[in-house]
């Protein structure tokens, strides 16, 4: 996961490959009741792993249900069979409302029957989102709820330790046109009480259906077959158990399949998209997307459990369409909407008012920031493209609302390849936490759109300080060349070879096939851990040696280039600016003098346990700096267009803090 303030994406070209998506959220959260509840042993495969699937987790741990963890994203529960051995407990739910609403329900129907007492809680932001009509709903029923603070929200007390006699024969009502989790979390609750046919009324018109479908369809997993008449009547029937399905998979998340289907509609590619995990059988309702991509333009193929997508018309097609059946991914559409060849209306999504955010006025507000025309209403959105000169390189505000993020990556993909900042990349963790991941895992840019920044400078002046930190908080790649002599050395010598001229030709041979690779912070060769070996002062000394030959130098050029990867990178080393990426946008020298650089080296070896003397390290220091700015092939030298930086007098965090402000300055996100 990228958790840097903001993640900047190079104009993309193309895209091919196949994602696996993470578990639908959705159905994690209702899975992992279901099992807790049911009798015997679940073990439930590709779960969701995200916040509001660690807050079901642990509240179902702390009522005392058998969790164990099986590696991947594998967990294996054992059932209570409805039964409580945890009378009373304090659960706290953060902001995950599809552990809170089941949750709800189940404890307190479970509560009164058993004699429990619980409490429940969640963050501020939690205690604000409405759950009255769910307790209006229980309290028909006779279980015992308390509000704890405001009526009509979180947090709750269910049961007050003693039985209570449940009303089980008049239907109960519960109105449509709320939040359908409500219903869901009653469908979910009631065949624990079972010992009659149950009832539920819905009054008004229903809406997300497709979601109450999912719980219907979970149920029959478990055991449980609820009749329904039409969308008004659901009828739970008498003697309804929850028993184990033995281990169940859980789909890809349909809406988070929506980007890579418009990725693989809007991307030219030559093997299209596969999307694992998510096929043509889901029961999300998001799946239907595929039919508006289609709409589109999107040629799209699948089986049950994966989809293919190609690109088909291009531009794409201009659509109007109403939404209402695909609220969440449609958002998808409207960043589709800036490839198409005229306006795309999305109607009847007023929903987008009151999710995350009012989505509505978030997306009108970035697209106008690409250069699109957008028209808002209360419950529509029309999107226009920019013309070709009318696209502009926007930093994409998220509001704390990874659908905006994730919808918006694809803008990266405009014609006149401006590259794109997302802020906050980190929101996409609420359901697809590797998404930026993945999705650079099947696209590809062009290798000179692809940023470098190169930091050179002779040895202790704080190079490997300073990228790593740049690195970091850009969330680009690393390169430590340096590193890569030091390897080549050691795998010299461990060859039985020299590191003079005379065995030039047998290094560098060595060095094109390099079997090195990094891990974190230690590097491997051949799998083996080198790094202490190669980080001593005698490491950097035959590192020195060896690159003095030009056939050594030119064998790692290829190898080095292959670390301009996507998103970005930050290059330390001596000819990164002059040799490696001469074209690299922003080059840094960085100086100190010897003295400065021997203290500080004198300090970072007494740190790590190493003894060493300050006029040695001076005199060592020297004789590297002497070496590495005479030799022939690729002398530490300063590019012609480096920024110089002596950081003498400057602390680690105000370098950075220069480097990143320089880089701003070269970057065309302007105001951002
Ligand atoms: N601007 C700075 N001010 C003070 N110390 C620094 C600064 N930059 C780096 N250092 C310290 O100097 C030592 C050498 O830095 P390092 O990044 O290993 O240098 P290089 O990669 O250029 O050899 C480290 O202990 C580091 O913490
Ligand atoms: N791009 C590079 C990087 C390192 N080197 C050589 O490799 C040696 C070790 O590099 P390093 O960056 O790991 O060393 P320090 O600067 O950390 O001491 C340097 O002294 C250079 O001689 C090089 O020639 N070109």
């Amino acid at each position: 996961m990228y958790s840097t303030h903001f993640l900047d994406l190079p104009p993309l070209r193309s895209a091919g490959g196949s994602v696996t998506l993470p578990g639908s959220k959705s159905i994690s959260n209702r899975v992992l009741l279901l099992a807790a509840l049911s009798a015997g042993e679940t073990t439930l495969h590709d779960l969701l792993d995200s916040d509001d699937t660690r807050v079901m987790l642990a509240a179902l741990e702390t009522l005392g249900c058998g969790i164990e963890r099986l590696g991947g994203h594998s967990v294996k529960v054992r059932g209570l069979a409805g039964a409580l051995p945890v009378k009373a407990a304090y659960l706290f739910l953060g902001n995950a409302g599809t552990a809170m609403r089941p949750l709800t329900a189940a404890l307190a129907l479970l509560a009164a029957q058993q004699g429990g007492k619980f409490e429940l809680r969640g963050i501020a932001r939690m205690h604000e989102r409405p759950i009255g009509d769910l307790v209006d709903g229980l309290r028909q029923l006779g279980c015992p709820v308390d509000y704890l603070g405001n009526d009509g929200y979180p947090p709750l007390r269910l049961g007050t330790g003693e039985t209570a006699a449940l009303q089980l024969d008049a239907p109960i009502r519960v109105r449509g046109n709320v939040s359908s989790q409500f219903l869901t979390a009653l469908l979910l609750a009631l065949p624990l009480v079972a010992s009659q046919d149950i009832q539920i009324e819905v009054v008004g018109e229903l809406i997300s259906k497709p979601y109450i479908e999912i719980t219907l369809k979970l149920l029959a997993r478990f055991g449980v077959t609820v009749k329904r008449e039409g969308w008004q009547r659901f009828i739970i029937p008498a003697g309804s158990r929850y028993t184990s399905p033995g281990s169940l998979h859980v789909e890809g998340d349909a809406s988070s399949a929506s980007y890579f289907v418009a990725l693989g509609a809007i991307a030219e590619s030559e093997q299209g998209i596969t999307i694992q995990g998510v096929g043509l059988d889901s029961i999300q309702g998001d799946i239907r997307f595929v039919e508006a991509a289609q709409a589109m333009g999107a040629v799209v193929t699948g089986s049950a459990n994966s989809l293919q997508i190609r690109r088909g018309a291009w531009p794409l097609k201009a659509i109007d369409l109403d939404c209402n059946h695909i609220p969440d991914a449609a958002m998808t559409l409207a960043v589709m909407a800036l490839y198409a060849d005229g306006t795309t209306t999305l109607r009847n999504i007023e929903s987008w008012r009151v999710k995350e955010t009012d989505r509505i006025a978030a997306m009108a507000c970035e697209l106008r920031k690409l250069g699109a025309s957008v028209e808002e209403g209360q419950d529509y959105i029309k999107v226009t493209p920019p013309a070709a000169d009318g696209w502009r390189a926007a930093s994409i505000h998220t509001y704390d609302d990874h659908r905006v993020a994730m919808c918006f990556s694809l803008a990266a993909f405009n014609p006149v390849r401006l590259p794109l900042r997302i802020e906050d990349p980190k929101c996409v963790a609420k359901t697809f936490p590797d998404y930026f991941e993945a999705l650079f895992s099947v696209v590809q840019a062009d290798a000179e759109d692809i940023p470098v920044i190169c930091v050179d400078g002779p040895t202790a002046s704080g190079k490997g300080t300073l990228a790593s930190q740049l690195a970091a908080r850009l969330g680009y790649e690393l390169l430590d060349s340096g590193a890569l002599y030091r390897v080549t050395a050691h795998a010299a010598l461990q060859a039985g070879l020299t590191l003079e001229a005379g065995d030039e030709a047998a290094i560098a041979e060595l060095a094109r096939a390099l079997p090195v690779s990094f891990d974190g912070d230690r590097v491997l060769l051949s799998g083996q851990d080198v790094t202490d070996a190669i980080r001593s002062e005698t490491g950097g000394m035959n590192a020195s040696k060896v690159s003095v030959l030009p056939a050594v130098r030119a064998a790692l050029v290829e190898l080095q280039h292959g670390f301009r990867r996507l998103p970005g990178l930050v290059a330390d080393g001596r000819d990164m600016g002059t040799v490696i990426f001469p074209e690299a946008p922003l080059k840094v020298f960085l100086n100190a003098s010897a003295e400065q650089r021997a203290v500080r080296r004198h300090k970072q070896l007494i740190s790590k346990g190493v003894s060493a003397r300050l006029e040695d390290l001076l005199a060592d220091l020297k004789e590297r700096d002497l070496r590495d700015t005479t030799r022939k092939s690729a002398p530490l030298l300063p590019a012609q267009d480096a920024l110089p930086l002596d950081n003498s007098e400057l602390g680690i965090e105000e370098s950075v803090q220069l480097v990143l402000s320089w880089w701003e300055g070269r970057r065309p996100f302007q105001g951002a």
